[in-house]
């Protein structure tokens, strides 16, 4: 702890609060989440190690980058020290946009389409055996001082076990539910595909494609599967591609290899090499 100075409060998490930090050594800006284990059994105990030797071997420019952790016998909280993202959540972005009336541009939704692809594609095809991201939502979606992509929180959201209380405090309706889960299907990766076909949807409609004023009407309109065509002004291109990844059946969704395989994706995957 001492190796760090803590800055100002960054946000909650479903998990703990979230600061921005300084690393004594070298003046780096970074951010530690704060875990409070003290009421977690045994085996979820284990599931956080588990995790966090995941999320220190992900390794990839889209992915935020895990440093280290930090162990509070006393207080019984881990601390995981990760990449500090200087422009913020997709969340506050989206609501600038909103706020503005202001559209993001075709070739920039591309362009984070892509990164998000390369990210999923880092932890899919991972050899040592398919890492899911489990919480992709705009929120979870950072933009570092270069405006690059930095998908976040990877597995993290699998630390909060289905039974700890902690995975029922995020109390935020569950746009991005997929039909699988609200039919308590077994989540895998094309679950990650679902929602981030919410969340490419969302940065260009500027709102979920699904809302409903409760959680029944929601889940009816998740699995009824119909979604408003896009803006106008946006390609059928990425409609089609929108549609593709929204798709009911997990079967029918592409895998990111597939995505990859789409002309205006490896154009742009080929550009980022
Ligand atoms: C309280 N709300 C208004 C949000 C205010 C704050 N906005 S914001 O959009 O998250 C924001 C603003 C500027 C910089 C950063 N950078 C950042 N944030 C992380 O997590 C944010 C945290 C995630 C869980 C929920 C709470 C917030 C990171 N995790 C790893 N690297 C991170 N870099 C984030």
């Amino acid at each position: 702890m001492e190796n760090y100075e803590r800055l100002e409060e960054i946000g909650k998490g479903s998990y703990g609060s979230v600061y921005k930090i300084r690393r004594k050594s070298d003046n780096q800006i970074l951010v530690w989440k704060e875990l409070d284990y003290g009421r977690m059994t045994e085996r979820e105990k284990s599931q956080v190690v588990q995790e966090v030797n995941i999320l220190s071997q992900l390794n990839h420019p889209n992915i935020v980058k895990y440093f280290d952790k930090i162990v509070d016998k006393e207080q019984k909280k881990i601390y995981i020290i990760m990449e500090y993202c200087e422009n913020g959540d997709m969340a506050q972005l989206i609501k600038k946009c909103k706020t503005e009336r202001d559209h993001v541009a075709e070739d920039v939704v591309w362009k984070i389409f892509v990164q998000i692809i390369l990210a999923l594609k880092e932890c899919h095809n991972r050899k040592e055996g398919k890492v899911l991201h489990r919480d992709l939502k705009p929120g979870n979606v950072f933009f570092d001082i270069g405006n690059n992509v930095k998908l976040g929180d990877f597995g993290l959201s699998r630390i909060l076990s289905q039974e700890s209380e902690y995975a029922h405090t995020n109390v935020g309706t569950p746009y991005y539910m997929s039909p699988e889960q609200i039919n308590e299907a077994q989540y895998n990766e094309k679950t990650d595909i679902w929602s981030s076909g919410c969340v490419l949807y969302e940065i260009i409609a500027l709102r979920p494609p699904f809302e409903a004023s409760n959680h029944l009407a929601l889940a009816q309109k998740i699995i009824g599967g119909k979604i408003e065509r896009i803006p106008e002004r946006y390609s059928e291109d990425l409609q089609n591609v929108i549609e593709w990844m929204l798709s009911t059946e997990p079967e029918k969704r592409p895998s990111v290899n597939e995505l990859s395989d789409i002309p205006k994706i490896k154009l742009r995957m080929k550009e980022r090499e």
